[in-house]
């Protein structure tokens, strides 16, 4: 993981096709449907994403540790979900209700991204579930397998959607079915209605009625779910597309009904002159030059996209003002403090003020070379890697941390044209 790269470019027209590998979110959940539906369920097209495949490997017993998850019983098996933060979540729940004993652990980062929340709602539920080392934070050890003690659970929106995402997509198979009482407001909610359309489509039936999610005890139905390409990989083609004098690019496979929420690109970058075209079985990107106007961009629904969308207008010098980023400080890395503090590196300020973020590009300047610091995200790396466009040479630093979401990120590069040396 010590690999940086320095990115370079000679022209500025990009014209390309790139194939981009399955949505990590759509991935997550399916395979944890998949294994919740002995052998009803089938997950097709899964992603290469480091994080999907590591859930892969726990849940489809294709590593060492699972081999042991099958046989364990008296002792706890170690399950080390690296950074993958969704994959945690989620496992959290699963193993709560498996029989067996584990502990579920992660990164140094993993350990200060929050769960009790997601815990406490488990524990209500009738869930044996003890912090390892700090409360609050993974690892968890759990002692899985529960009477249910109630079915009604309240639990805080506002943190992060990836709690209410673990506990629906066990709650078919919780003898008395789950009726979720979302408390707040609910963030990052496209992907809460993924959830729930993908365990619509393994045969899952649902009633959200204000805050509240019901699900009773069913069964899942046989079928095959397939995960549609990344749509959080396609916003850096989006972001390339941008800062190009001319782009015309197509990315197959992604629709324009897809389940995930950040398809918003397509909205959020027409604003920045990008066309999306929906034919031929997918997205063309096509840049038509304009002004850009809007100037408030709320990205509640769509936090993936905050690092990418901040650091175009950066480049572009488009001085906007961003709503919807309370959730970016428990991701991979503080990503508020990460961005301060890599744009701050060609002169660009982003202010915080209360819940309110202003890019200040009043001394913004164009430097020979940037070196990105990535702090273990791959959002980082990718969303500044398009500066190539504008910058001679990029470097990132520990480069190869795009794995997390998107393996092929500077394969791809190389067959868009630009120069990615080690
Ligand atoms: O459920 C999911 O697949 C995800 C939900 C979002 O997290 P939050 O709900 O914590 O914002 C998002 O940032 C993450 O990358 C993936
Ligand atoms: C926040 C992300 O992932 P996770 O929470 O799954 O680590 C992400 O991919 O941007």
């Amino acid at each position: 993981m010590s690999t940086n790269l320095t990115v370079s470019r000679n022209n500025k027209i990009v014209k390309t096709t790139i194939q981009l590998t399955g949505s990590k979110s759509e991935c997550n959940r399916a395979l944890v449907i998949e294994a919740l539906s002995k052998g009803k369920v089938q997950v097709t097209n899964v992603s290469d994403a480091a994080d999907a495949m590591l859930l892969a490997g726990i849940l489809r017993g294709e590593t060492q540790d699972s081999e042991t998850l099958a046989s364990y019983n008296s002792q706890p098996v170690t399950v080390n979900i690296g950074p993958a933060g969704t994959a945690m979540r989620f496992l959290t729940a699963y193993f709560a209700l498996q029989n067996g004993e584990v502990l579920l652990t992660g990164t140094e980062r993993m350990k200060q991204r929050p769960i009790g929340i997601l815990v406490n709602a488990l524990r209500e539920l009738g869930a044996n579930i003890d912090y390892a080392e700090n409360e609050g934070y993974p690892p968890l050890h759990i002692k899985g397998g529960f009477e249910q003690k109630t079915n009604q659970i309240t639990i805080k929106g506002d943190i992060s959607s990836q709690y209410i995402t673990a506990l629906l997509l066990i709650a078919n198979s919780l003898p008395q079915g789950l009726e979720l009482h979302i408390d707040g407001e609910l963030t990052s909610r496209p992907y809460v209605e993924m959830t729930l359309s993908m365990l619509k489509q393994a045969g899952i039936q649902h009633q959200w009625n204000d805050n509240v999610i019901s699900i009773a005890n069913q069964d899942f139905v046989e079928t095959s779910i397939w995960v549609e390409p990344d749509w959080s990989a396609a916003s850096y083609w989006y972001s390339v597309a941008a800062l190009a004098d001319e782009a015309e690019l197509f990315l197959p496979g992604l629709t324009s009904y897809s389940l995930q929420g950040d398809s918003v690109i397509t909205e959020l970058m027409a604003n920045f002159g990008i066309t999306s075209q929906f034919k031929d079985g997918g997205v063309h990107l096509k840049k038509e030059p304009k002004p850009v106007q809007r100037k408030i961009f709320d990205l509640k629904s769509c936090p993936d996209l905050a690092q990418t969308l901040v650091v175009i207008c950066a480049a572009l010098g488009h001085e906007a003002t961003f709503t919807g980023l309370e959730t970016l400080k428990i991701k991979e890395t503080d990503r508020i403090a990460a961005l301060q503090n890599e744009l701050a590196k060609m002169g660009v300020k982003l202010i915080e003020k209360g819940q309110v973020y202003k890019l200040d590009c009043s001394e913004k300047f164009i430097p020979e070379k940037i070196t990105i610091a990535t702090y273990e995200d791959h959002r980082m790396a990718m969303a500044f890697a398009p500066l190539a466009l504008i910058i001679p040479q990029v470097e990132i630093e520990e480069a190869m941390v795009v794995e997390k979401s998107y393996p092929a990120f500077w394969d791809d590069f190389k067959k868009a044209g630009f120069e990615v040396v080690a």
